[in-house]
């Protein structure tokens, strides 16, 4: 099977290197001419550095590769997504769709399968999600992740496509448990790394973290998920990745916050909107979300750290 990897920037990059090195046939589709000349110049992606290109993965900006494709990663940012889908509906028609991105889209609050399923009807909408660095996948470090498709004939298809020997695919038929886990764990990091950044310490980032996860899991049940996919990779594994790591992005702009630092812009924190959409959503479902409310507050400048250290704490004590 063909693999056209769509959005050439660090995860894109990075699944394209390591499908490319076990053999798979992987074209990595830039956005420009010029990001896509950059990447096969240097013989690596800028955003990846160290991580160079195997000679057998093509790179260009050419979009007739994904009609030429039988699997399709979409690995742009999760707001980018109903664009590029638009965009190129009829390129992707008919193709297995895998969305490599983690978020809820703004427009309809509903997650990159949904999108996809509404963009391009006659796809096979699927979710890669779970606890993954770009650079521990471009350098072969074992890395485990779900795979989520509704059907379990296709699952296991992209399964098979997409393990390799050190990346291990789980299969799951819960799309909206894997996509709502890999979303959500995003806006609780970007509360740890604030509470880090702030001096807070470790057992107000594992106090966090816990309720934190109590919220994932509640909106997650809400909206349809099993909640015993918010326990595995893509639920409870990767938010202890990203609360824990400075590799991560959202943990990092929580970090600079509470340091009273600027956060870098230019980065994609896919967090931010995810805490927007998910206080629409608390709004919507009645629900109380307390640790997701105040990181939406404090990224949107309506709260500072300390305010919504003081709200936090002086909520009403209740049984766990
Ligand atoms: N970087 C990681 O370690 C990592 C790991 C797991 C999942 N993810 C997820 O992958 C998604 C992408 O993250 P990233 O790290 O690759 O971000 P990135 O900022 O490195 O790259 C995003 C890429 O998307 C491209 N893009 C944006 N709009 C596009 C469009 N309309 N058409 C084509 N390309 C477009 C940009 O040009 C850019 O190259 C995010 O949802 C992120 O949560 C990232
Ligand atoms: O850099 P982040 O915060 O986007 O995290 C990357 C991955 O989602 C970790 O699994």
């Amino acid at each position: 099977m063909k693999i056209a990897v769509a959005g050439a920037g660090a995860f894109g990059t990075a699944l394209a290197i390591s499908l490319a090195d076990a053999d798979r046939d992987v074209t990595l589709v830039a956005r420009s001419q010029a990001a896509a000349d950059t990447i096969k110049i240097g013989q690596e992606n800028p955003k990846l550095s160290g991580c160079p290109l195997p000679n057998s993965l093509k790179v260009c900006s050419d979009i007739a590769r994904y009609e030429a494709a039988d699997v399709i990663l979409l690995a742009v940012p999760t707001q980018k997504l109903r664009t590029f889908l638009s965009d190129h509906s009829s390129a992707l028609s008919g193709k297995y769709l895998v969305a490599c991105c983690k978020g809820i889209g703004l427009k309809t609050l509903t997650g990159p399968t949904s999108i996809i399923a509404e963009c391009v009807p006659d796809s096979t909408p699927a979710i890669l999600t779970g606890p993954s660095f770009a650079f521990d996948i471009a350098r072969g470090l074992p890395t485990a992740l779900t795979l989520a498709t509704s059907k379990g004939q296709d699952g296991e298809v992209l399964q098979n496509l997409l393990s390799t020997r050190a990346l291990r695919v789980y299969r799951s038929e819960d799309t909206i448990g894997a996509e709502l886990g890999g979303a959500l764990k995003n806006v609780i990091a970007i509360g740890a790394g604030i509470a880090i950044g702030n001096g807070l310490g470790d057992s107000a980032r594992s106090a966090l973290m816990t309720r934190g996860f109590g919220e994932m899991r509640q909106l997650a049940e809400v909206l349809g998920a099993k909640p015993e996919t918010l326990n595995g990779l893509s639920g409870f594994g990767d938010l202890a990745l990203t609360c824990t790591s400075e590799l991560s992005r959202n943990f990092c702009h929580g970090l600079a916050i509470g340091r009273g630092q600027d956060p870098d812009a230019k980065k994609t924190v896919e967090g931010i909107s995810t805490a927007q959409a998910v206080v629409s959503l608390a709004t919507k479902h009645d629900l109380d979300l307390p640790v997701c409310s105040v990181v939406d507050a404090i990224c949107s400048g309506k709260l500072t750290p300390k305010e919504a250290l003081t709200a936090l704490l002086s909520r009403p004590l209740k049984e766990e």
